[in-house]
């Protein structure tokens, strides 16, 4: 049985997949994803208020929501989506959806992440969808996020791939400039994200996204995020600390859930 993780946790439970059949079945990463997800599901009681997170991985939570609940194994779900998209899915699927006015508090929220460092800081919004994702989600009694793998890294940035920082449109590029003075000790490089035509991407909010490139660690994460929420023209930023509440990992060799 191997655990994916050696570091601190205040407690975790790894579920040992069966022996392996002869020759191995090897998973591809959307299989993973979809392992974590429907685990997840199973955190999902009838009459809940549920986030529904955004996302090639929420994606497959949301589908199995939709099944469950058509099956009839599912009753009186509420879902708040986090996205156009989601909510454009989860319409298809014929799940009531709402918002946080009408219920600010979510029971649950399931999503997909970007990054999970050993304390279960995320990084999220590589899809564009952050702002929606941590309104929602900061709003929910419990978050549980579901991750293939490899989202694991030691410290967030450590992936090498973007930290999302979505700005306002208003100059973006005096934001930008600002955000890498802002991160300049760890070798901050800052780009905006385009779309598939090469015009700025606009996220659900009408706002453009702003990625970071760090050569080296943050430091204190909520030294990193105050001094990034400080800076005028920025929205919210893809960091999400200490608001994952369970991480379901799904690695080749079992589902490890960390709380
Ligand atoms: O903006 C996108 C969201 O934060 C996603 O949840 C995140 O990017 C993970 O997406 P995926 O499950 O497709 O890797």
């Amino acid at each position: 049985m191997a655990i994916a993780w050696s570091e601190k946790a205040s407690s975790m439970e790894v579920l040992a997949m069966p022996p392996p059949l002869s020759p191995p079945v090897i998973l591809t990463q959307d299989e993973l994803k979809k392992i974590a997800a429907y685990k997840a599901v199973e955190y999902v009681e009838s009459g809940m208020i549920l986030g529904l997170g955004t996302g090639s991985t929420a994606k497959h939570a949301v589908d199995r929501i939709g099944e469950l609940l058509r099956q009839g194994k599912l009753k009186n779900i509420v879902g708040i989506p986090t996205s156009k998209q989601t909510q454009e899915q989860a319409l298809s699927l014929g799940i009531p959806l709402s918002d946080l006015d009408n219920h600010p508090t979510v029971d649950l929220a399931i999503d997909g992440a970007d990054e999970v460092d050993p304390h279960l800081n995320l990084i999220k919004g590589r899809g564009g969808s952050l702002l929606r994702e941590k309104m929602v989600e900061g709003a929910c009694k419990k978050f549980v996020c579901i991750v293939d793998e490899s989202k694991l890294v030691k410290h967030l940035g450590g992936s090498g791939l973007a930290m999302p920082v979505e700005v306002v449109p208003f100059c973006w590029k005096f934001t930008a400039n600002k955000l890498r003075d802002v991160l300049e000790d760890s070798g901050c490089v800052a780009r905006l994200r385009k779309d598939c035509k090469g015009e700025a991407f606009v996220s659900d909010n009408g706002n453009y996204i702003v990625d970071l490139y760090l050569e080296k660690e943050m430091g204190d994460l909520r030294v990193a995020s105050d001094a990034i929420l400080r800076i005028a023209g920025v929205v919210e930023h893809g960091m999400f600390l200490d608001m994952a509440t369970t991480v379901i990992v799904a690695g080749e060799l079992g589902i490890t859930i960390k709380t």
